[in-house]
């Protein structure tokens, strides 16, 4: 009998904790920015060594991001631990550097629909948005991430076509955008559909400047993740007890959760950095204060074996 194989996995992974932005940003009853800078705090005590910690944007349109200058200039930074920040226009640029941020994110979508229910204009009009943002960000070193949302599907058009992503990924990735994170808001994606969006995109990025930002809707993210580290993705974005959802995609799930993501690398001998027992820990603690059920199974499983 052959060895069993999963092909050529990286030896480490880069996670990018999304809880204290995707994670939270969606929550109804409004979370105190004391929690979230606790929360930030705690994660990086976890050993995550990137934190998404808020976002620059419109308080009309989501209000539980509308302390961003206050998270950000009362978090106690880390050596060696990054916390960007989402700004989808040159206001939240300024506001999020006014704030001490030193990496940001511009987040555009392969749908139509979505990028209008987003962020009110088209995909097109969106790219013209953000090629100032990245430039005055470039221009005062900051480091600019960014992001394809509905990359295996959109909540109001359906399927979306492999080639639309790559086509805006390449298009934020050539305008400077130093790693493109992969969006599949909705989680309707299934392994094989993810590799072949993938493989699309990374006939114009390299492999190793995309991340997989997979939500845990359909139980698919997991099984998905697994499909592109075996392409060459070594980023994965995640959130702490899979918070989350998007205010403008109803009924999605959080992301995957980064507990359930932290087990399975471990499993695979896949170096990430995050002391899962910490970040149990802080998974039980956020639930505990926004009144909700872990959505992570690994922190279900570890709890039921520390108490
Ligand atoms: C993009 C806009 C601003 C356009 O919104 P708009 O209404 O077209 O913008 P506007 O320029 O007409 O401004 C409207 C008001 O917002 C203010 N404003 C304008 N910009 C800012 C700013 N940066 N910070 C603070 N305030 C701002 C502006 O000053 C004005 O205030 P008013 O004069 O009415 O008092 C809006 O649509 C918006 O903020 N959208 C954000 C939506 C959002 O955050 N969605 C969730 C994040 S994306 C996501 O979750 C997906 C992702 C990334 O995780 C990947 C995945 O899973 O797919």
């Amino acid at each position: 009998m052959p060895r069993p194989t999963l092909g050529d996995l990286p030896s480490k992974v880069k996670i990018v904790e999304v809880g204290p932005r995707d994670g939270l940003q969606n929550e109804k009853a409004m979370v105190s920015t004391a929690t979230k800078i606790e929360l930030i705090h705690r994660l990086g005590e976890a050993g995550l060594s990137v934190i998404e910690a808020t976002a620059f944007v419109s308080p009309k349109w989501v209000p539980q991001m509308g302390d961003a200058t206050d998270v950000m200039t009362r978090i106690e930074r880390r050596d060696g631990v990054t916390y960007p920040v989402l700004t989808p226009n040159i206001k939240g640029l300024e506001a999020a550097i006014s704030a001490g941020a030193t990496e940001v994110a511009v987040f555009g979508s392969a749908s139509e629909s979505f990028s209008q229910k987003n962020i009110n204009c088209s995909i097109d009009e969106s790219l013209k948005r953000f090629r100032p943002v990245i430039t005055a960000a470039r221009k005062n070193n900051i480091a600019v991430r960014g992001y394809v949302s509905c990359v295996l599907g959109c909540p109001y058009e359906g399927d979306i076509a492999p080639e639309k992503v790559a086509e805006v990924a390449k298009a934020l990735f050539d305008m400077g955008c130093y790693e493109v994170s992969l969006g599949d808001t909705i989680g309707t994606g299934t392994p094989v559909k993810a590799q072949n969006m993938v493989a699309a995109v990374a006939r114009h990025i390299p492999v190793e400047k995309l991340a997989a930002h997979f939500h845990d809707t359909y139980g698919q993210a997991l099984a998905n993740l697994l499909a592109v580290l075996q392409m060459g993705i070594a980023t994965i974005d995640s959130s702490v007890a899979g918070l989350g959802g998007c205010p403008y995609a109803q009924g999605a799930s959080g992301n995957v959760a980064t507990e359930d993501v932290v087990y399975m690398l471990n499993g695979l001998g896949i170096e990430s950095g995050v002391n899962l027992e910490k970040l149990v820990e802080t998974g039980h603690w956020i639930c505990s204060r926004v009144g909700r059920p872990s959505a992570s199974k690994a922190q279900l499983a570890i709890s039921a074996h520390m108490m």
